[in-house]
């Protein structure tokens, strides 16, 4: 069965377009002004209207308030939010009732002791992303191009759809889908040339290792 991507970080236009081509099922804007992939709202709206029906356009965000989100909501046609910082399993409930839109909260795991974390957030939100936990002092809490132990994951399940993420390259997903039973992978650094840029013979490459 092949398994679903979600491209995540776009910015421009032919990163777009590279990513629906090869047949991504998700789409990721990220709303974070430290990030090299960061967009603005205008951008990500004038990108969302171009995105086929059928592929879910996912606003990533970092502890946002809840008057950015309503700006992003309003202003971005969304699938999805992708909440991506420190937020609690009560914030998660908060944002998905107050917004109106399914919400994925990714979890960090670097160790056995994060298990626990990826339960309790499956049971307020949407999907779970299961992503490597950033390394201490990172710039950045996401999209570092690091991976995990993806054997702490091996067999488990939880009680909703879940995305594993972190590290994943056109190189090393078959491993990690073998290893993990992924059904659905998200990936940023490991589909671009230089940070921010993306590069559509390596999210081809992606979409092909995905599907094959
Ligand atoms: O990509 C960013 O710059 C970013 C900034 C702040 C929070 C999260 C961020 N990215 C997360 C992702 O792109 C993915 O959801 C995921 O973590 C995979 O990233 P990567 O390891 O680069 O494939």
């Amino acid at each position: 069965m092949p398994v679903s991507v979600k491209i995540c970080g776009l910015s421009d236009r032919a990163g777009l377009d590279a990513a629906v081509a090869a047949g991504a099922r998700y789409v990721g804007f990220v709303f974070f002004a430290k990030s090299p992939r960061a967009v603005s709202v205008e951008t990500a709206a004038a990108l969302a209207v171009e995105v086929p029906p059928g592929i879910a356009k996912v606003a990533l965000v970092v502890d946002a308030d809840d008057t950015t989100l309503d700006e992003i909501v309003a202003r971005v046609p969304l699938d999805m939010l992708q909440l991506h910082g420190r937020e609690t399993p009560a914030r998660v409930a908060e944002i998905r009732a107050r917004h109106g839109l399914p919400v994925m909260k990714a979890v960090g795991v670097a160790s056995e002791a994060d298990l626990p974390m990826l339960d309790a957030y499956a049971a307020v939100a949407d999907q779970i992303l299961v992503d490597a936990k950033p390394p201490a002092g990172a710039a950045l809490p996401g999209g570092n191009g690091l991976a995990f132990d993806w054997r702490l994951i091996a067999g488990r399940r939880w009680s909703v759809p879940w995305m594993l993420a972190g590290g994943l390259t056109p190189e090393n997903l078959a491993e990690a889908v073998a290893r993990t039973g992924a059904r659905q992978v998200d990936v940023s650094s490991g589909v671009e040339s230089a940070p921010g840029i993306k590069d559509a013979v390596r999210i081809g490459a992606f979409l092909t290792a995905a599907h094959g």
